[in-house]
């Protein structure tokens, strides 16, 4: 793993160690302020090309182009929400997504399997323990976006989303959020409506670099990718972790998601 990610910079592999503590404080604070954390440089340049070279040939080949319109959720009705309510507005999304086990053996997949990555979010998130999914294809995806293409506003499945930039682009493609737009008890419906009309000053971006890793409370928190402009494509690996072993998207979610259920 030290070829593939700075642990001089970022120690996982030492936890427990007072710098490895320090590291967890630091995402923790800034968890709590911001509802995320960045690790700029976290996969070693040199690793990142290796990875975009494993990668890039899969994705030309057969990503699951992806287009589509959707809402907020990701759910075609919400209980309770009439069909014309504003916060159910229709976006249109279109990138090109692969998944684990179409790039068994690259390096981010070995990141995501890696016991010590785990260990590392779970001790930000304050969690005893976190887990990979049981379902190599939803587990861990690349996406990858071309010119004029975005993944609209939406809500994640999991609480946290993290996810490693492998290629940015040269314009667009920024990450825009709205920290805890709702709650697990609130759903804000009117804040949704409203920040989905462009009515939300709290909306904020971020613009990272190659080989940063990112941490964001994605399943309350609105986020999307703005288009990406000009040649260059934005290329990211995203993994899900969740507290209990053994969660599975269900078939309907797998090809809602990726095309396929197996
Ligand atoms: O591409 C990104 O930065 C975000 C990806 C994302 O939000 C997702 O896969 O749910
Ligand atoms: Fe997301």
């Amino acid at each position: 793993m030290h070829d593939i990610l700075d642990l001089d910079r970022y120690p996982l592999d030492r936890p427990g160690s007072p710098e490895w503590t320090a590291l967890v404080e630091r995402c923790r604070q800034e968890l709590a302020q911001e509802g995320m954390f960045n690790l700029e440089g976290f996969m070693r340049p040199e690793a990142v090309a290796r990875a975009l070279s494993q990668i890039v040939p899969v994705l030309d080949a057969s990503a699951f182009r992806h287009k589509r319109s959707h809402n907020i959720y990701f759910r075609k009705e919400i209980p309770g929400l009439s069909p014309d309510h504003p916060a159910l507005r229709l976006f249109e999304t279109s990138n090109q997504t692969i998944c684990a086990d179409q790039i068994e053996g690259s390096l981010p997949v070995a990141v995501y399997d890696w016991p010590a990555m785990a260990a590392f979010l779970a001790a930000t998130m304050d969690k005893s323990a976190l887990y990979p999914m049981d379902d190599r294809i939803a587990c861990a995806n690349v996406m990858r976006y071309s010119e004029g293409e975005a993944l609209n506003w939406h809500f994640d499945r999991s609480e946290f989303t993290t996810t490693l930039l492998l290629q940015a682009p040269t314009k667009g493609g920024v990450f825009e959020y709205r920290n805890a737009l709702r709650s697990d008890d609130d759903p804000n419906y009117k804040g949704v409506a409203r920040m989905l009309q462009g009515e939300d000053d709290e909306v904020q971006s971020m613009l990272a670099s190659a080989g940063t890793l990112n941490v964001f409370r994605g399943k309350n928190t609105a986020h999307r990718v703005t288009p990406v402009e000009g040649p260059v494509d934005r290329v990211i690996a995203v993994f899900s972790y969740y507290e209990k072993p053994g969660v599975r998207f269900s078939d309907e979610e797998r090809i809602g998601f990726y095309g396929r259920a197996a």
